[in-house]
């Protein structure tokens, strides 16, 4: 088989969202993309698609994301816009991906994952530890609200949604004294200078697949599937293996407050995961050690047991 590479004139078209961190991840696929088969830039048309999720957004600035729609909701004109061939590939935050694919639509590519961790971002304090009693925090996400209320029931959480520069805004004008934001999030958009700390995992376990960008395609386009070969990253789609049979088997969404987290030791996996009740009062944690290879059956087996100490009904809230 020989490749046709893209040329200015028709230029392989990669869809994204439009937020500064999604054209990073664009950008980033572009490049390495570029590089590996030493193309000009213009080779690559990065086309930006706005998405049903981001017009709720922009509407209901103040209400949890749960509440505006379901998921999807971020993805679904993208996905769309592939299937029928406006764009030859589409970038994602493995983050944000439902376990189930679309019909002639295949997500196996990632690239080399970023940080996994999360960022404490405050202006004033050193730590989650540190905050004093009563301290308002502002997340958007379920699972970083459960974590430190797990940790720290005394707090506050207010609502803080928008993209990273929006969140950094309400830190600055007070509306909370401190907030979580991804690590590789701030890394791909060069902003670690901000006042922030590394979360260990011990502290607060990652979401699922955090840190990493997978690619999509049409699952009958061989050009793409043979370019994005070039790029792809093996040791991250080993982690994401055994953490996304794990969301599988809980039946996750972001709608679920889940951590996961795989580590690779040359051949050997340790899988990390904690399920929790949205208040933080309750908490399932678990791990599972063995060849990176049974991944993914370390990860069903973790949920399983994560559900059975559960009990029936831990998960009843979920609409
Ligand atoms: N849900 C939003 C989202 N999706 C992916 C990232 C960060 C990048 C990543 O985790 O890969 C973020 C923002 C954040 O959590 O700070």
């Amino acid at each position: 088989m020989t490749l046709t590479l893209p040329t200015p004139a028709q230029p392989l078209r990669i869809g994204t969202r439009g937020s500064p961190l999604a054209l990073a991840q664009a950008h980033e696929t572009r490049d390495r993309l570029a590089a590996a088969f030493d193309l000009a830039p213009e080779a690559f048309e990065v086309v930006v698609i706005r998405t049903t999720g981001d017009d709720r957004a922009m509407i209901a600035a103040d209400r949890p994301l749960k509440e505006i729609g379901n998921k999807g909701l971020f993805t679904r004109e993208i996905e769309e816009r592939l299937a029928s061939g406006g764009i030859d590939l589409a970038v994602h935050s493995m983050k944000d991906m439902p376990t189930e694919q679309p019909a002639g639509l295949i997500l196996d590519t990632y690239l080399p994952r970023e940080d996994v961790r999360d960022a404490f971002i405050s202006p004033g304090h050193a730590g989650m530890h540190a905050l004093p009693e009563g301290t308002v925090v502002g997340t958007s996400s379920l699972r970083r609200r459960a974590q430190l209320l797990n940790r720290r029931p005394d707090l506050q959480v207010v609502e803080f949604r928008g993209n990273v520069q929006t969140r950094l805004k309400k830190l600055e004008d007070g509306v909370a004294a401190a907030t979580f934001l991804a690590m590789a999030g701030l890394r791909r958009m060069d902003m670690t200078d901000i006042p922030m700390t590394a979360m260990s995992p011990d502290d607060m376990l990652p979401a699922v697949a955090q840190g990493a960008i997978g690619i999509e395609r049409r699952t009958d386009d061989s050009r793409a599937a043979e370019m994005l070969a070039a790029i792809h990253d093996a040791s991250t789609a080993t982690q994401l293996a055994a953490e996304r049979a794990f969301l599988a088997a809980l039946d996750g969404s972001c709608e679920t407050p889940i951590a996961g987290l795989a580590e690779l030791d040359g051949t050997q996996m340790r899988l990390r995961g904690e399920i929790l009740s949205p208040d933080g009062r309750t908490a399932h944690a678990g791990e599972r050690s063995g060849p990176a290879a049974d991944g993914p059956a370390m990860g069903r087996d973790l949920a399983q047991a994560l559900l059975a100490e559960a009990g029936p009904g831990f998960f009843a809230w979920r609409g």
